[in-house]
């Protein structure tokens, strides 16, 4: 049995019931050979086209600015706002007509102060045609612009752009297709309002007051002009509307010589910071004596919070220093774009209308010469007139970074930059900041999970769990000693034990002597060694760590070698030559003084 295709029937039913009525108004029109002549459907016709497109530019110049606001406010009002602003949708035009006699008509207030112009007049048309189609803009500007991504305003902000800056620069590009969409629909709605319109305008007439004129006086043979007229306009307005829009031709970018910033060391970094966000209470700090920082911490910790909060992103208490040649200066209360810090965040966040080169001429006050330097550089010259969707992850997140750079800033903060990337980009990306942070000094804030990155890449360490810094300081000071077992985790630091202290202080794993402490016996403890520390052999020695090998793993540079001992315990020991197969009974030499432990009560 043949199944009926049901979508393909409903669509058709609704298409049919749309279109119908118009053909056959064009077959009657046809047969008839034209239209009876109907006067002042000229005039009627340039009253809806004037009125209308009057009352779209009205509607676009306040519509487009209630949308962003409604669009970025959180909160009650908000809300109660959104829906108020949709109410007209919901109202019987002449009910809204009724409505806006109360505001404009000849004995209200406003009325009364024009002599009665706001009604019959082209202008009370105007009126009653912005009350009923300003909602279809406000709703479609609000939804576009909601869903324009949040971290590029973030970074124009950060890029030295003020409010109306983001605005006008980055907000409506990105929306443009929804505002369009919203003015066209806010367009046809008034070209085609009529019973708000016949309350307040009577006179003139337009299209439809005409055409319902027409109907009343003369019947239906006198409608058929200006029903022709009306439809004949409103498809060239949709047609014209539904015209591709022509990609625009720019030529070749031409960038200036490259002139290599100056390589002036950064400031030092400080902060002090409190902020809540929902139920997260985030409080970081760090005194002011690091040119370079990395915070480590795991998934939801507030490392992301503790940038967007340097930035001058997030509201927080408490303080930003930086301290260079002119003293200490308080970032406090500055707005991001007064900062002068660069802000890359997890997603790079270009602009997707502009090339390379605009884009890293984006920032205000970007200095061209030091923008082609950075190009340079970062090997992006050839790509310059390629927009984002031309390139790769890896080329994006270049891009972000010359376009921070180009602005010379004292401070770059960078959220997981290389998070994502294949490993060989990430190294070259990875060992490029390094460069970078040489040649020029420039101090970074740099939120990573992995700590080889962190320790490539940072002088200090800041680790963080649960919005609290658990351990700061100099890097190697951080990995020799961390201060806790959970702290060594966050570091990536392997072989972490369980053990009790023995008798005489001594650390024992099943057997065998580990390292003398200075604690009780009896005292639990977690310790850990470094698996470079660990000196494997297979020779049958007495001393040692008795074990059996039972996973090999070969990486580039050496081999992991992971052995369990006797207490049912794994450790991990790394070495550069060949490694014993698995099964393969071992010893393991560690020196006392490789050990970190910690009493099981930290
Ligand atoms: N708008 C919000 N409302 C409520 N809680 C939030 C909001 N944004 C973030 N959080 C919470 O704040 C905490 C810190 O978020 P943050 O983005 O700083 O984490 P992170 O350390 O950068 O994590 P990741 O490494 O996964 O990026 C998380 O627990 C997150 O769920």
């Amino acid at each position: 049995m043949n199944r009926v295709p049901v979508l393909p029937v409903l669509a058709g039913l609704l298409l049919a019931y749309l279109l119908v009525p118009i053909v056959a108004f064009a077959v009657r029109l046809a047969g008839a050979g034209g239209a009876p002549a109907a006067p002042g459907v000229g005039a009627a016709l340039a009253t809806s086209l004037v009125t209308a497109t009057i009352s779209t530019a009205v509607i676009g110049v306040l519509g487009i600015p209630l949308g962003y606001l409604l669009a970025r406010r959180r909160g009650r009002v908000a809300a109660a706002l959104g829906v108020l602003v949709q109410l007209p949708l919901a109202l019987p035009p002449l009910i809204s007509g009724v409505l806006l006699v109360y505001l404009v008509g000849p004995y209200a207030p406003l009325g009364e102060l024009t002599g009665g112009q706001l009604t019959d007049t082209r202008i009370g048309i105007v009126l009653a045609q912005v009350f009923v189609a300003a909602p279809f803009l406000v709703v479609a500007a609000r939804s576009a612009f909601a869903a324009v991504d949040p971290a590029l305003l973030d970074v124009a902000a950060t890029l030295g752009h003020g409010r109306l800056s983001r605005f006008v620069r980055v907000a409506l590009p990105a929306a443009g297709g929804g505002i369009r969409a919203g003015l066209l629909l806010s367009w046809l709605r008034a070209f085609g309002e009529f019973g708000a319109t016949v309350i307040l305008a009577y006179h003139p007439y337009t299209l439809p007051v005409f055409t319902y004129v027409q109907f009343g006086s003369t019947g239906l043979p006198a409608t058929v002009l200006p029903v022709a007229v009306a439809l004949l306009a409103a498809l060239l307005i949709l047609g014209a509307a539904d015209h591709p829009r022509l990609p625009r031709r720019r030529g070749r970018a031409v960038l200036p010589g490259p002139v290599r910033p100056n390589g002036r060391p950064g400031p030092l970094v400080g902060f002090d910071l409190a902020a809540r966000v929902g139920g997260f209470v985030l409080s970081v700090a760090h005194p002011p004596g690091a040119r370079t920082i990395a915070i480590l911490g795991p998934s939801g910790a507030g490392k992301s919070m503790t940038l967007r909060a340097l930035a001058g992103l997030l509201p927080a208490r408490g303080d930003v220093t930086l301290t260079g040649d002119g003293g200490r200066e308080r970032l406090a209360g500055l707005a991001p774009e007064h900062r002068g810090i660069g802000y890359l965040p997890q997603d790079p966040a270009l602009l997707p209308q502009l090339t390379v080169w605009r884009q890293v001429l984006f920032g205000v006050g970007a200095d061209p010469a030091v923008a082609a330097y950075w190009l340079d550089r970062l090997g992006l010259t050839e790509l310059a007139d390629r927009r984002p969707d031309q390139l790769s992850g890896g080329q994006r997140r270049r891009v972000a970074l010359a376009r921070a750079l180009a602005r010379r800033p004292r401070l770059l903060l960078l959220d997981e930059p290389f998070a994502g990337l294949d490993t060989p980009v990430r190294d070259e990306l990875r060992h490029e900041l390094r460069a970078l942070q040489r040649d020029t000094g420039m101090a970074t804030v740099l939120v990573t999970h992995d700590p080889d990155e962190a320790a490539l890449l940072a002088d200090e360490v800041l680790l963080l769990s649960a919005g609290t810094v658990r351990q700061q300081g100099r890097q190697e000071q951080v990995y020799a000693h961390p201060r806790d077992p959970r702290a060594a985790r966050l570091l990536g630091i392997r072989n972490l034990t369980a053990g009790t202290v023995g008798a005489g202080g001594v650390l024992r794993c099943g057997a065998a002597a580990v390292c003398d402490t200075d604690l009780p016996a009896g005292t639990d403890v977690t310790w850990c060694v470094r698996p470079d520390q660990i000196v494997l052999s297979t020779v049958d020695k007495s001393d040692g760590l008795a074990g059996r090998v039972v996973d090999v793993v070969r990486l580039a540079a050496f081999t992991e070698t992971v052995v369990e001992l006797p207490t049912g315990d794994r450790l991990t020991a790394t070495r550069t030559g060949p490694a014993p197969k698995p099964g393969t009974p071992v010893r393991l030499a560690i020196a006392p003084d490789a050990v970190t432990l910690w009493p099981s009560a930290q």
